[in-house]
């Protein structure tokens, strides 16, 4: 006998309008996306923001910039994201976000706070683009919310396991090299030594590639940092070698922050103390995390960007995504903090031979 198989719509009318309502709901899912900067502003944070405008808009998603890093959390001071904010924004250094560091985020308290205005802002995903800091906080708030959360390495100092590089690195390499440059037009002048000051924090990246770029005389990073001693002897006899072989020249030490006792005034002192008197410290603080970035890291920011994006809504979360030879990866933001980065093998070897061992007598 053959069965007239009524269809869905005769049959049952309010499940098939209801199936239909679901699948248009499944397919529209309106998410919820918050991006904020945390920590030290880097240059390319804009173009990353940028990326993931374009990208929720093309997604459907609504997009919130949370302002001051994880104070805009606290205090919900967030504003929406649209294409109007993407104009010109590519080059332009700093984050139109703002940044900052948090001390009420580093306690519970905190943390439940933000983890409340999150769940009443409805927001689904929550990117974060910033430093190691910004991530162990990011991975504590996970502890109290239940939402995705996704890091983007944001930080000159590139200080960060799991990726190549971080947004800002090669533009501070640029600027910081630029303005060796500056100092060697002075320091050749007079024949003077010059001591230059980058940052890193507890990082040789920077001073490493900004001292190999500038083709400085000697660096001092902390990843070969012994003590004082033994590094002012090695220091002292370069210079000495190259002006028995040179007669009186110019001589730039890049040394990286936070690894001589008493920075660049302990430092001097101890050149002096070994007859090298014309000594000049130069600090180039801050203007390290300005100015426009370079193309290699508005070229990271999209990727990152768009990479992040793409995440939101997959059942992964409180991992960073980084890029690995040229190709988006994601990592568990624990290990960006727990591993630490080499600095890359070939430019230490260049170091030796071109700056800090350049003098020694060779080994055959
Ligand atoms: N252990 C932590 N727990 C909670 N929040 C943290 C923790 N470490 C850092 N943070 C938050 O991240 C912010 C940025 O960290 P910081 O180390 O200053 O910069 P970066 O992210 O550039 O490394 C801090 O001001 C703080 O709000
Ligand atoms: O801007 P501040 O608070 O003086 O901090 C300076 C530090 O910030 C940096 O510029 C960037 O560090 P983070 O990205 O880890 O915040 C460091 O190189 C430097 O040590």
């Amino acid at each position: 006998m053959l069965h007239y198989k009524r269809p869905l719509y005769v049959a049952y009318p309010l499940l098939y309008l209801n199936r239909i309502a679901c699948k248009k709901k499944d397919f529209n899912v309106s998410k919820r996306v918050a991006i904020l900067t945390s920590g030290g502003d880097a240059p390319g944070m804009n173009a990353c923001i940028r990326a993931t405008i374009i990208a929720c808009q093309k997604a459907g998603y609504t997009l919130l910039g949370y302002k001051h890093g994880y104070n805009g959390l606290l205090q919900q001071e967030y504003i929406s994201l649209s294409l109007d904010s993407t104009h010109n924004l590519i080059q332009q250094g700093g984050t139109i976000l703002h940044s900052a560091r948090c001390k009420e985020f580093m306690h519970e308290e905190g943390l439940l706070k933000a983890a409340h205005n999150l769940k009443k802002a409805r927001i689904d995903s929550l990117i974060v683009i910033g430093g190691d800091g910004s991530f162990k906080g990011a991975a504590k708030l996970s502890e109290h919310w239940d939402g995705q959360i996704i890091g983007i390495p944001g930080t000159i100092d590139n200080d960060i396991a799991g990726t190549d590089a971080t947004i800002g690195y090669f533009t501070a390499i640029d600027t910081a090299m630029s303005s060796i440059d500056k100092v060697r037009d002075t320091a050749d002048a007079f024949e003077r030594i010059f001591l230059v000051e980058v940052m890193g924090r507890n990082a040789g990246f920077l001073a490493l590639n900004a001292a190999l770029s500038s083709a400085a005389d000697y660096v001092i990073v902390p990843e070969f940092f012994s003590s004082a001693e033994s590094e002012i002897e090695k220091l002292v006899s370069q210079i000495n070698a190259q002006r028995t072989l040179k007669g009186p020249v110019s001589f730039i030490v890049v040394v990286a922050e936070n690894v001589w006792p008493n920075g660049l005034a302990g430092l001097t002192d101890a050149l002096q103390q070994r007859n090298l008197q014309d000594v000049r410290p130069v600090t180039l603080g801050h203007v390290q995390r300005g100015g426009s970035p370079v193309a290699q890291d508005r070229l990271l920011a999209t990727t990152l960007g768009e990479a992040a994006i793409r995440l939101v809504g997959k059942d992964i979360s409180n991992v960073m995504v980084g890029e690995v030879n040229q190709r988006p990866v994601t990592v568990p933001l624990s290990e960006t903090w727990k591993n630490t980065k080499p600095l890359n093998e070939a430019r230490v070897g260049a170091m030796r031979t071109l700056m800090n061992e350049r003098y020694n007598q060779a080994d055959n």
